[in-house]
Parts: C-alpha cells; structure tokens; sequence
C-alpha cells in the first residue's frame, strides 16, 4: 500500500515556491471537526510558512464535505483574484452507502467547480474506512492531507501565473 511506509506530506525532496504572490481560499467541513480543524491548521500554518499573507488567506466553514462544492463555489463567485481553494473534509465510512455517495459527489463536484471558474480547487477530504486512519493523516504517521493541500495549490497557484506570464 503506497501510504504504509511514509509520511504523505514529506515535501523535502521538492521545490516549493513562495506563496507569496497568491491569494487563498480554504473551505473546511465541520463534519468530524476534531479531524478537519487539525487540517485546516497544517493547511493555514503551511500557507504561511511558505510566505503567504495572513490578509491573503481567506477561511469559512462548511457544514459537510457535500457543501465544500458550494462554498468552494461561493468564494471563487464573491472573492476577488483568489488563485486557488483548499477545500478540506473527513469522510468516514458509516454503515450504509452515503459514503461512497458523498465522496463521489464531492470529488466530481470539485472538478466542476474547478473548471467553471478556471482556477485550481484542491481535493483535501480524507475518505477513511475508520477514524484512526484519518488521524493518522491529519497530522499523524502519515503526514496531514491538509499541508498536502496547501502544497498543492502553491505549485498550481505559481504554475497558472508562469503560464499567463
Ligand atoms: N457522514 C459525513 C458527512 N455527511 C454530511 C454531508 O457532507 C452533507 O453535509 C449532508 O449530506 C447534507 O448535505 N459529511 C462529512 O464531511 N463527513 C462525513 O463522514
Ligand atoms: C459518510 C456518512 O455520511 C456516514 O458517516 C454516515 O453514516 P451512516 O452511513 O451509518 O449513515
């Protein structure tokens, strides 16, 4: 299994560039809040490691990861010259079918959104069999899926800009 022997978000061997430049937006779902709060965090703090203005990130909740598509959505609609959205979510699987229902309707509906406004919407939802294995993805052995999001939209973000350029 790819993730059984590694940290998911070990960037060492990779050029980051500055985010600096860019404006953010980070959507965060408040389904298995202790869950998603640890990955807006490593999202937040990764943004700003790596340069962003605090002015230049801007963060609303969502109810569920269902809602990710709206807000993701919302802000592209209402916030100007973002560069990219991080959208972040814990979906684990219960006892019926909602889940896979959940997490196709979230993936297809964040490349929608992605394509309808022309700007890079970062898939950060942990799609988990059980709790443990999103814990250890949400600053756990496996690294925080939301560094690995804000990492994500830094490269997209400096690549759209190279391309216009
Ligand atoms: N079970 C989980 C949900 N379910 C709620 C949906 O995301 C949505 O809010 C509802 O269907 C109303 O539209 N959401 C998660 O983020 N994680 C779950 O495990
Ligand atoms: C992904 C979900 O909606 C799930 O956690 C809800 O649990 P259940 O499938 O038992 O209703």
């Amino acid at each position: 299994m790819a993730s059984r022997l590694k940290n998911l978000s070990d960037f060492s061997n990779t050029e980051i560039p500055s985010a600096a430049p860019y404006r953010f937006g980070i959507v965060t779902a408040e389904w298995n809040a202790e869950i998603t709060n640890a990955l807006y965090q490593g999202a937040y703090d990764s943004l700003v490691e790596h340069g962003a203005s605090e002015d230049h990130i801007h963060s609303y909740p969502v109810p569920g990861s269902f809602e990710l598509i709206a807000g993701a959505d919302v802000l592209l609609n209402n916030i100007a010259n973002l560069d990219a959205v991080i959208c972040l979510g814990c979906v684990i699987q219960g006892e019926t079918r909602h889940f896979d229902f959940i997490c196709n309707a979230v993936a297809n509906g964040l490349a929608n959104v992605a394509l309808k406004h022309n700007k890079p919407v970062i898939f950060g939802v942990l799609t988990t069999d059980n709790q443990q294995q999103a814990i250890d993805r949400a600053g756990g052995k496996h690294g925080n899926k939301g560094v690995e999001g804000a990492v994500t939209a830094i490269k997209m973000a400096h690549l759209a800009k190279s391309i216009k350029i």
